[in-house]
């Protein structure tokens, strides 16, 4: 049987991999979209070798990155969406599920937005950490509703991610002071949230962000600054009800230190953790566009949205 990946589709996954595509809610609708191109390449002659290169195209689009839970939900909901004898039928069903997960997605970040804008006041200072789309959805909600920000952006090492964040938000005239990541706790004193993104959300309220955002929820707790997750529930990991743990993806080693200046330096070892864990005591509310939850609570939620879960979204019942 011929399970052969559209090139199309192994360029979206290098992609991802290699970071030109990021950000957990950009990866779910590329890994959707990649789907949807998968199935109108195929030329596949029955149904189940149609699936069966579709099965092929999410499980190359899978593993490129492990921690975003947002992908294997992507790619769950189109699964779930894919129906019918024929591939024909299969195909427009997969292309349709791929396009309402788009827009269900662009959706829910504006109606997520409106209700983190609810936590900001006019004239507050936010301190972002990396780029998350959902948490500058909260930051443009406010904007629209005539509220003055500024905001402290964490530059985010190693990737650099805050540059990101501080172009988006100078694009809608927020006045931005960016600083190194060890300067977070000095500037903690001079700001009046911090907001930050996730890339899975556990059922016991932990948050799976960018590497520095437990620190970062530690240090905001000492100082009593509030700190928020904005995380659409595609964020939601229903692996953790079942006692699963998020995989925190480990990056290349060069991305902390140039190759020669490390030669230089010696035998060292380094390491590279992209994501860490923040337990749910040091995070004030998860924002989701089903309404703002104190994170030991998000399990209602969770409990409300998965019935039979598989860890890999294209096996078992889906
Ligand atoms: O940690 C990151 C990005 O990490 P990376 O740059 O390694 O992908 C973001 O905070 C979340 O993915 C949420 O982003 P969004 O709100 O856009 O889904």
């Amino acid at each position: 049987m011929d399970t052969e990946v559209a090139p199309a589709v192994e360029a979206v996954a290098a992609d991802i991999a290699e970071m030109e595509i990021r950000g957990a809610a950009t990866i779910a609708g590329a890994a959707a979209e990649a789907l949807a191109t998968q199935a109108r390449a195929s030329d596949a002659g029955t149904a189940d070798q149609f699936r069966a290169e579709m099965h092929a195209a999410a499980s190359y689009l899978y593993d490129t990155r492990p921690t975003a839970v947002s992908l294997p939900n992507a790619l769950r909901f189109v699964f779930q969406g894919m129906d019918g004898t024929t591939v024909e039928s299969l195909r427009q069903s997969a292309v349709d599920a791929a396009e309402r997960f788009q827009s269900q997605l662009d959706r829910a970040q504006d109606d997520l937005g409106e209700i983190g804008a609810n936590r900001l006041r006019d004239g507050d200072t936010v301190m972002t950490h990396c780029h998350s789309t959902d948490a500058l959805a909260c930051v443009e909600a406010a904007l629209d509703q005539g509220k003055d920000l500024s905001a402290v952006v964490k530059e985010t090492r190693p990737r650099n991610q805050g540059h990101i964040t501080a172009e988006q938000l100078r694009q809608w005239d927020v006045p931005v002071t960016l600083i190194v990541d060890s300067a977070a706790r000095r500037y903690l004193d001079e700001v009046d949230h911090v907001l930050v993104g996730a890339d899975a959300v556990a059922a016991d309220g932990s948050v799976v962000n960018k590497i520095g955002t437990s620190g970062l929820a530690v240090s905001a707790r000492e100082r009593g600054v509030p700190i928020m997750t904005a995380a659409q529930i595609i964020k939601l990991h229903p692996g953790t009800m079942t006692g699963h743990t998020v995989e925190i993806e480990m990056r290349d080693e060069d991305e902390v230190i140039d190759p020669s200046e490390r030669e230089e330096i010696g035998q060292i070892t380094v390491e590279n953790p992209a994501f860490d864990v923040t337990p749910p005591r040091y995070m004030d509310a998860i924002v989701t566009e089903r309404g703002q939850f104190p994170p030991e609570s998000i399990v209602t939620l969770m409990r409300e949205l998965f019935g039979e879960t598989s860890a890999r979204p294209w096996e078992g019942p889906v």
